[in-house]
């Protein structure tokens, strides 16, 4: 691998009243990869994605940026964090200022900032609510306008802590597809989710974290995912099309429908 982007050593972390979400993570992050971190609720994802980001200090371990530091801040403008709760990230006084806010920290002309907000309005349909207050609008709205405010700074690593979750279909996959095109681009995608069936979607090499916040494993999707006893350490069961595979009694189960789509028709069993 050449220079990770991200390089995390021997994490560990426990909050203040002793319950411990990290438990010794290693992880290192190419320039360009995808990477789903996932696990059961409460094995300290959302820990690990913040300690990532620079914005928790690890009890224990550290993370190394780009191979130049060990502190976020010097990278943050390279450094973009979703966090799980959009009220984090918004608190200007519309949904359009919050924004504007990232490109304006970092002296992005105005004609520019603007184009950026007209870009994202339109890839997640936020057109009618760049004027509103961001309290006003709902869990989706909110989910899809803190993305908004991370993607308009435009940095080269994206940290993304459940980037659908409370997002309805047709506005998932509009979050997906600009998330592919900044991908296209060269952009290096984290993306933090307990749903399996979303990680073939999101990425092509996956953590899991246990419920102990330990590492289970770490490697490509379609091998980590098709591996039943490996998940069930972590308390997590394979994606549906893998489970169907499994009870037919078929080799090589695929992780998505796409996949299985293909493996059926090579059975003579489906056509598209
Ligand atoms: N502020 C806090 N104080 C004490 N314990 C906390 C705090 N925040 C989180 N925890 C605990 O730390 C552990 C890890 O939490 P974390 O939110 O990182 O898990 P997660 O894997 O992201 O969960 P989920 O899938 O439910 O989002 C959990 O046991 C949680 O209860």
């Amino acid at each position: 691998m050449t220079t990770p982007v991200l390089r995390a050593r021997d994490l560990h972390y426990a909050y203040p009243d002793g319950t411990v979400a990290l438990s010794g993570i290693d992880l290192d992050v190419a320039a360009g990869e995808r990477v789903a971190v996932t696990g059961p609720n409460g094995s300290g994802k959302s820990t690990l994605l913040q300690v990532l980001g620079g914005l928790v200090e690890p009890s224990g371990g550290h993370v190394e940026y780009f191979g130049e530091t060990t502190t976020a801040e010097t990278v943050r403008e390279r450094l973009g964090v979703v966090l799980q709760d959009p009220d984090d990230s918004l608190f200007n006084t519309t949904v359009r200022a919050d924004i504007e806010y990232g490109p304006a920290q970092l002296g992005v002309p105005r004609e520019e900032a603007d184009r950026r907000v007209r870009v994202l309005a339109d890839a997640l349909d936020l057109d009618g609510l760049l004027d509103k207050p961001p309290h006003r609008l709902s869990g989706g709205e909110k989910k899809r306008a803190a993305l908004a405010c991370v993607l308009s700074f435009e940095p080269c690593v994206l940290l993304l802590d459940e980037p659908t979750s409370a997002v309805d279909a047709p506005r998932t996959a509009d979050v997906l597809d600009i998330l592919d095109r900044r991908h296209r681009a060269g952009t290096t995608l984290v993306t933090v989710t307990p749903d399996v069936e979303l990680i073939p979607r999101v990425a092509d090499r996956v953590v899991v974290v246990g419920p102990a916040g330990e590492l289970v494993a770490d490697g490509p999707v379609a091998d980590v995912l098709t591996d039943p006893e490996t998940l069930a350490t972590a308390g997590l069961e394979p994606p549906a099309t893998v489970r169907l595979f499994d009870r037919l009694g078929w080799d090589d189960p695929p992780v998505d429908v796409d996949d299985a789509l293909d493996r059926l028709e090579a059975k003579g069993l489906a056509r598209r």
